[in-house]
């Protein structure tokens, strides 16, 4: 698929120059266009071409949610789905029905832990360790998700170590950012998503194994889902971070998958977006179908491409 990635351009006489639309629009209404679609103290950015190839993936987030018998129709639901082909597809089940799920689950899909402990097990009462996820089939560990910052408390740094441990193990890393309503409406959307991303990149010894997913916390539960623009937006911004921040090729590279309210009726305008590889799905993770409708709108994205 080719990405546009956009790259900051404060100078309105760079913008004028590089900004396609303003053939069309009075240069004015083109600065108020951006300011509406961005919400961000960033307005002006021009576009450079760049293409990534990356594979679809969905990840469901099952959250503290399920019960050993709502759990095994889930699991039937999904082994009975038709699934792409061409997509990773994995499950977070709670702790406790992790090996439930490992043990009739389908290995077309893998599973992640919510959450890990930030370094080797131990005395550490209540925590999961990463060597305890392996050992149980795990392939992969959320970390950063915003119930995790927000209502735990856990910061930047603390999660960024707890990610540069997970992939010194071996495990895949779903990396969560994104920012609060009240962010988003002060125009700093960007800074903090490039705080969070930034606290990752300090911490990991390298890319490979790291998805990241976008998740605006007004969006996380609420049923509004960002519009197909606005994600994208970030989702762009995010990768344009990466090229200058770390390399083009992990850039081009990193999966940038979105969550937030996305269901079986918005992820296909979704799927759409240049920049979004893929979806971090919760409530409408927990009902196999429409879950499977997720994973499948890939099919929106092969034809948009
Ligand atoms: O937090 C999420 C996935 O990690 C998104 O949750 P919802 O899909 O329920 O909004």
């Amino acid at each position: 698929m080719a990405s546009m990635v956009s790259t900051s351009c404060p100078q309105f006489s760079g913008l004028r120059r590089s900004c396609p639309k303003l053939e069309t629009q009075s240069f004015s209404q083109h600065i108020n266009s951006h300011i509406r679609l961005f919400s961000s103290r960033k307005p002006c950015r021009s576009v450079v071409a760049m293409s990534s190839s990356n594979k679809f993936f969905v990840g469901g987030n099952w959250k503290c949610n399920g019960t050993k018998e709502s759990i095994t129709k889930l699991v039937s639901d999904l082994n009975n789905a038709k699934l792409e082909a061409d997509v990773d597809v994995v499950v977070s089940p709670p702790f406790v029905y992790i090996d439930q799920v490992k043990n009739s689950l389908t290995e077309r899909i893998e599973i992640s832990g919510q959450n890990s402990w930030v370094g080797k097990g131990g005395a550490f009462t209540g925590e999961i360790s990463v060597e305890q996820l392996k050992d149980i089939g795990c392939k992969w560990v959320i970390l950063g998700h915003s119930e995790r910052r927000h209502v735990i408390g856990e910061d930047d740094q603390f999660i960024g170590k707890k990610a540069a441990y997970a992939l010194s193990e071996g495990l895949g890393v779903i990396a969560c950012i994104g920012e609060q309503l009240q962010e988003r409406e002060a125009g700093n959307t960007f800074d903090v998503c490039f705080q969070q991303l930034k606290a990752f990149s300090d911490a990991v010894p390298g890319w490979d194994n790291v998805v990241i997913a976008y998740e605006p916390v007004w969006a996380i539960g609420t049923g509004k889902v960002a519009t197909p623009q606005q994600a994208q937006e970030v989702h762009a911004a995010v990768r344009d971070w990466l090229k200058n921040n770390v390399s083009a090729e992990v850039a081009s590279k990193t999966r940038i998958i979105y969550g937030g309210s996305v269901n079986g009726g918005n992820c296909a305008e979704l799927a759409k977006q240049e920049d979004i590889d893929g979806f971090l799905v919760g409530g409408a993770s927990l009902k196999g179908p429409e879950f499977a409708t997720i994973v499948n709108s890939v099919t929106s994205k092969k034809v948009a491409a």
